[in-house]
């Protein structure tokens, strides 16, 4: 089944054209990473997958599970019952800082229960079990007293994970999850993202600024330029030139040397289903 599809998307900011025609598809159960340089596109991608932004008009479509979240630029009745279905992870953990570490994954059951529940932060006992095995799943379970406030960046984007998992959504997407995190926190991150998407199977769509990431943890890559997609296949096809070319004068900060590793997943990789342009010798 479909999971996320896209459909003929543009999206105008002023004289900027952040999407053009952006046409892609995403099977349930897949592991997907979106790549490219600053202002290429990915978060404002992100925001109309996720409902938070509506395209230019025209024919352009967004759908969830097959079911049209918008259609030529205007929200579709499909949108609200989406938002149970997707839920994002943000640089910056958006989690509230005053409140304890096991609210704040409470707050992913806020789309299920009646809103005066919410409104008083009434949780069941079984909900406050829940959290926490969703904190023990992330590996922070000791902290679930603590303000947000009190944690590390690590742990915080853990505990914004341990959200996702209580809502319980089909589709997680990520923008740019790891951006502010140590190598160490990034990798416990990506490894939790890696296994809820194994475990739960769970459709993970995460865009990066880190290549070498991007390589070992997704059998899937798109990568956008000027609000296209440029590349779109297995991440092993990933050469440095490619990668070198997508990133301009900002290559050297984000593309490792050495040569594409194959992904040590098994599964089946996906076939190279667009190669544009320039990136056509790649
Ligand atoms: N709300 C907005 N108003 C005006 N311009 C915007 C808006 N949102 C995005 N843009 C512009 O659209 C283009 C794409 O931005 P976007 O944030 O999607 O890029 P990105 O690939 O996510 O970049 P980064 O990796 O730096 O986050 C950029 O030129 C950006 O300045």
């Amino acid at each position: 089944m479909t999971a996320i599809s896209v459909s003929r998307l543009s999206k105008r900011f002023g004289t900027t054209q952040a999407l053009s025609g952006i046409d892609l598809s995403i099977g349930s159960g897949e592991m997907v990473c979106l790549i490219g340089a600053s202002g290429s596109g990915k978060s404002t991608l992100i925001r109309h997958i996720a409902g938070l932004e509506f395209g230019d008009g025209g024919d352009s479509r967004v759908s969830i599970f097959n079911v049209p979240t918008q259609a030529g630029g205007r929200r579709l009745p499909g949108a609200r019952t989406m938002r149970r279905d997707v839920s994002i992870l943000f640089q910056q953990f958006n989690l509230v800082s005053r409140l304890s570490v096991l609210t704040n994954v409470l707050v992913g059951k806020l789309g299920r229960i009646p809103r005066w529940r919410g409104t008083f932060g009434v949780f069941s006992a079984s909900e406050k079990s829940e959290a926490r095995s969703a904190l023990a799943r992330v590996g922070i379970e000791k902290v679930w007293r603590q303000r947000a406030s009190t944690l590390s960046g690590g742990q915080q984007q853990r505990a914004a994970i341990a959200r996702t998992l209580v809502q319980k959504s089909r589709i997680l997407i990520a923008d740019e999850p790891i951006a502010s995190l140590d190598p160490a926190s990034a990798r416990r991150v990506m490894d939790i993202l890696s296994d809820i998407n194994r475990t739960d199977g769970i459709t993970v769509l995460v865009s990066l600024h880190q290549v070498e990431y991007a390589r070992r943890y997704f059998p899937r890559t798109i990568a956008m330029r000027d609000g296209q997609i440029v590349f779109d296949g297995p991440s092993s096809a990933l050469t440095n030139a490619f990668l070198s070319e997508l990133y301009g004068a900002a290559s050297e900060e984000f593309v490792l040397p050495e040569a594409p590793a194959a992904h040590p997943d098994h599964r089946p990789e996906p076939a190279v289903t667009k190669r544009l342009g320039a990136f056509e010798a790649a």
